[in-house]
């Protein structure tokens, strides 16, 4: 199997001792089925059922990093065994566009895994992100910003509708969940905007009151107090997510309110995206950075080819597709004599390197699909 394809298989478990994983893999599959239109079933055994170590498929898709970090034997990656007061399960970061949830996700990590840039809903697909430690597990899920509901169906895209709902199943389906303010904005207002999250669970909620960095003390404290004054809402912790203050308190927050249980995935897994997930991603970041307000929305991008060669004298090939609405669209990413294309493509096979440790030849090519945003098929197809 190429890296960055998924292949994953399906199993039951009769022993009421693993209701959590068999949740894990309703949960999975469901997430399966709404980013993908490929058929794709996760494999999560019982510990008990394994006939031998050796055999045991492992929780897929799972994206080990191949760049040295991780680097654990297979024994030590083992996620099925651990001690009795381990903790495992799912928190979801919501929050409004550019409110920094992004950020806040890299800073827990301490890896970049979500693009961030400074427009909103940069952010499409529900990142799935897993941050491991010896005794817990936390798996977070990054989703797209919330957008203001509208009066008429019509005026959102089909787009912004997946989007939407990617944010409700992660809402629904958390252990607990961290809802992102921006700070600097009129706390009232932002409250009111966000009041149907607040409202739609009965799952654990901390306000994170982010970019703190831009407030006076006394600021913050007046927005903190707006916050408290939420039913639902357990605790409000202010951060800096870009200059990474307090991000500790929100991991122990979070943590805190993990079932016990064992781990879901490898310890050394960092997503659940393969890696042509995350190359694509990439790409659409720099077209967010490269391109005026409009176009940016206006691209998919979707990685064709992904061959790796093993040995340090090859580079992996890697083509990717950017797909625009119209045939403007296109002149503009490519630009004169292909010179922004060419900048773009510079800039992003920069970064694909770093992320993925190795070198690549990375070829784009600009294509036009009219109105995908729109288009229930189109979406399908680019995998939304
Ligand atoms: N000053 C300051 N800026 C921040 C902080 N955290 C994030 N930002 C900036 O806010 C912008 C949006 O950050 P993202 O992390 O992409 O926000 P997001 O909520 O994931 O955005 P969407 O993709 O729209 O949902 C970026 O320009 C970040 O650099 C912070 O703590 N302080």
């Amino acid at each position: 199997m190429l890296r960055g394809e998924v292949l994953l298989n399906s199993t039951r478990c009769s022993n009421p001792q693993c209701r959590r994983e068999i949740q894990a893999l309703a949960f999975l599959k469901r997430i399966h089925r709404e980013s993908t239109s490929a058929r794709k079933e996760l494999v999560i055994r019982c510990a008990r059922q394994r006939p031998q170590r050796s055999t045991t498929p492992k929780p897929g898709p799972v994206y080990v990093p191949s760049n040295g970090a991780g680097g654990q034997s297979d024994e030590e990656s083992s996620f099925l065994e651990s001690s009795p007061n381990h903790r495992a399960g799912y928190v979801a970061i919501v929050g409004k566009p550019n409110s920094g949830k992004s950020t806040l996700l890299n800073a827990i990590l301490k890896q970049k895994l979500s693009i961030v840039t400074s427009k909103a809903q940069t952010t499409r697909h529900r990142i799935i992100a897993v941050h491991s430690e010896e005794d817990f597990q936390c798996i977070f899920l990054d989703t797209p910003g919330v957008l203001r509901p509208v009066n008429r169906p019509e005026d959102r895209s089909k787009l912004d509708e997946r989007m939407m709902r990617s944010v409700k199943l992660a809402s629904r389906d958390a252990d607990a969940m961290l809802v992102v303010v921006d700070a600097s904005d009129r706390p009232e207002q932002t409250l009111a905007f966000l009041q149907p999250i607040f409202d739609s669970t009965d799952v654990p909620k901390a306000v994170v009151l982010n970019k703190v960095d831009l407030l006076f003390d006394k600021e913050v404290e007046d927005a903190a107090q707006v916050f408290r004054g939420v039913p639902s809402v357990e605790t409000v912790i202010p951060i800096s997510a870009a200059k990474q203050r307090n991000v500790t308190a929100v991991e122990e927050w979070a943590v805190s309110h993990l079932p016990l249980g064992p781990a879901l995935y490898p310890k050394d897994a960092v997503s659940e995206h393969p890696e042509r997930f995350f190359v694509a991603e990439i790409i659409r970041e720099k077209l967010f950075l490269s391109y005026g307000q409009e176009v940016p929305y206006c691209c998919s991008v979707q990685v064709t080819a992904f061959v790796e060669h093993q040995g340090t004298t090859r580079k992996d090939n890697i083509d990717a597709t950017i797909f625009v609405e119209q045939e403007s669209q296109k002149g503009i990413v490519i630009g004169r004599g292909g010179s922004a294309l060419k900048a773009l493509g510079t800039a992003a096979r920069a970064e694909i390197e770093h992320f993925l440790g190795r070198p690549v030849y990375l070829g784009l090519t600009v294509k036009v699909k009219q109105k995908w945003r729109k288009s229930e098929e189109a979406l399908n197809e680019l995998g939304y």
